[in-house]
């Protein structure tokens, strides 16, 4: 099985696909590439960030989950925490370098040190290139895999935001699971009054528990949206997914999968 994962070795995604799936591992520096790959069938599954805890969606990925044929196979929540990296010390340091999301996960101890941050690729990228430049005004943030990977040193530890900081992950592949007891969807709605709340009230009538609901712009239409949404299934999810479909426009059905949590899943 050859499974794509986003980031240079080292990404906390990489960490995040060998725990989730089994097989042969190949790096991808962008999403859309990975999606261009499931879709070429070089790969069989895909593992990206779809959201944090501290900072929120990853964008990216919810807009190709909703327009492409690409569908959730499983979730894992993995704890993030962020170390400073780097060959130097603390009050040399002038620039950091990170993905924007880890970035704005650390952006009070960025603040706090008056750092100018200097967004890459992904975590270990970033690491990566401070490894190659060799300039002390230069760090980089990630994971301590990474720092040992490239063989650098860990200046600080746990420089998020917040200590609690979890990113949730997904698999994702050209095919749709027959099981699972979570189910995503994404529909987009007529702007009137009452038509997101009759969704979420067929919801509540059917005493299924929601998980998440997440807007995202529908670009071609400014200011319309689409609506994501992740359920429980408690034995009527088919059922309200029959009728769900029915009271919006462009449903599609994104995936169905075994639930994780923070508690269980790292
Ligand atoms: O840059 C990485 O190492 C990634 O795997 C990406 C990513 C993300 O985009 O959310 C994954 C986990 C953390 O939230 C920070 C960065």
């Amino acid at each position: 099985m050859i499974i794509g994962y986003f980031g240079d070795p080292g990404s906390y995604t990489s960490m995040a696909a060998r725990l989730m799936l089994g097989g042969r591992y190949v790096s991808y520096r962008s999403i859309l590439d990975i999606v261009n790959a499931i879709e070429r069938n070089e790969l069989d599954f895909g593992v990206v960030p779809i959201e944090n805890s501290i900072e929120g969606q990853v964008g990216q990925t919810y807009d190709i989950i909703y327009y492409k044929d690409i569908y959730i196979n499983s979730e894992y929540y993995m704890k993030i925490d962020h170390c400073l990296i780097g060959n130097s010390e603390i009050n040399k340091i002038r620039f950091v370098h990170s993905h924007p999301q880890a970035l704005a996960q650390c952006s009070n101890f960025i603040n706090k040190n008056g750092f100018i941050p200097v967004p890459e690729y992904s975590t270990s990228y970033a690491i990566k290139t401070i490894s190659e430049i060799n300039n002390d005004e230069h760090a980089a943030i990630g994971s301590e895999e990474a720092a040992n990977l490239y063989n650098l040193k860990i200046i600080s530890k746990s420089i998020q935001n917040n200590i609690n900081n979890y990113t949730r992950f997904i698999s994702i592949s050209k095919h749709m699971n027959d099981h699972g007891d979570k189910y995503s969807i994404g529909f987009s709605l007529e702007n009137r009054p009452g038509s997101l709340s009759r969704i979420l009230n067929i919801i509540s009538a059917f005493n299924i528990n929601m998980t998440k609901i997440e807007s995202r712009p529908y670009a071609k239409n400014p200011f319309s949206y689409i609506f994501f949404i992740d359920f429980e299934d408690n034995g009527y999810g088919n059922v309200l997914i029959d009728i769900i479909k029915r009271e919006t426009i462009n449903f599609k059905l994104i995936g169905l999968y075994r639930k994780s949590g923070i508690e269980t899943g790292y």
